[in-house]
């Protein structure tokens, strides 16, 4: 099946790596962008067909990913939707445009499906939120699990509102992660290791930390007071965090980035017109 991208930026370059891998060849994926040199690093990277502009090669994909920003989305819409004839999938990875919308500006065409990747994709690690609007058929839902799943795990709701909060933990997520990697490689820095050292530690706690949470049976609260002796080092930072009101500033980082999403789809969906 050919799959088209539309906008082959940072997130499609990571979906388009953990699917070159999973495809028996890379030229099943096609991508428009007018960046010719973000289509020739995709070309020599994953063997993928280029073209600046939509044009009518794009007609005889059975998914066509739309993967710009949400503020390009309308005008991509429009100039897309002269060439759904074939009767495509369109899987959507925007946040915030609602699916109504893209329907509306693709000329009343339905059969989409939107979704909130991460990342990790890009080593196939990713994990995907996805709904389907009412003109998806069966056969489209499970194409779109298929290619989600080459890159990661996939979790499908029921409520098109949750992918607020979805993008907001998991598609925003590699983000907050990132940023605690920075501030322990900092503080390891300024404890006197040298920076790789930070690095290597840092990493390692989180891969092991994420891999125990994961695989063991006990909730995350009792893993971490395994850690926290009473008067020790854990407990000092502990205590140290809950004083700076680490926990709450992030309990409500992901609810403005759950708020932020929302307002996105109202803005950028206007009126309904
Ligand atoms: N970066 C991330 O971690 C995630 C991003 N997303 C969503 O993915 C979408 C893209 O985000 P990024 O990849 O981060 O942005 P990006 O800016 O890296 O990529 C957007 C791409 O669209 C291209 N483009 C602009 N106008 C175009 C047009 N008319 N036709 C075709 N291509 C066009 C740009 O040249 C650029 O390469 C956004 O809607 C975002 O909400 C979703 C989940 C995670
Ligand atoms: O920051 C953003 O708006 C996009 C959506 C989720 C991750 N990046």
């Amino acid at each position: 099946m050919k799959i088209t991208f539309i906008g082959g930026g940072n997130m499609a370059s990571a979906l388009i790596a953990g699917l070159a891998g999973q495809l028996t060849a890379g030229a099943n994926i096609h991508v428009v962008d007018p960046n010719p040199e973000q289509l020739a690093r995709l070309a020599d990277n994953f063997g993928v067909t280029t073209a600046t502009q939509v044009d009518d090669k794009v007609g005889d994909s059975g998914v066509i990913v739309l993967a710009v920003k949400p503020q390009q989305m309308r005008e991509v819409a429009a100039g897309l939707a002269p060439h759904l004839a074939g009767q495509p999938l369109l899987l959507s990875i925007a946040a915030g445009i609602r699916g109504v919308d893209l329907a509306r500006w693709l000329g009343g065409y339905g059969a989409i499906v939107r979704t909130m990747p991460n990342t990790p994709a890009l080593i196939g690690r990713g994990i995907t939120g996805m709904v389907a609007m009412g003109g998806v058929t069966a056969a489209q839902k499970q194409a779109a699990d298929d290619i989600m799943k080459a890159v990661g795990a996939t979790v499908w709701l029921d409520d098109e509102a949750l992918i607020d909060p979805v993008t907001a933990v998991s598609g925003s997520g590699p983000a907050y992660v990132f940023y605690f990697i920075e501030a322990m490689q900092q503080a390891a820095q300024e404890l006197g290791l040298t920076e790789e050292q930070g690095k290597q530690l840092a990493l390692a706690t989180f891969a092991g930390a994420s891999q125990l949470a994961a695989q063991s049976p006990d909730e995350v609260a009792v893993l971490r007071e395994r850690v926290t002796s009473k008067g020790g080092t854990t407990y000092a930072a502990l205590v140290s965090m809950e004083q700076s009101g680490v926990k709450q500033a992030i309990i409500e980082a992901v609810k403005a980035a759950s708020a932020r999403g929302r307002e996105l789809g109202e803005q950028l969906g206007g009126d309904g017109a």
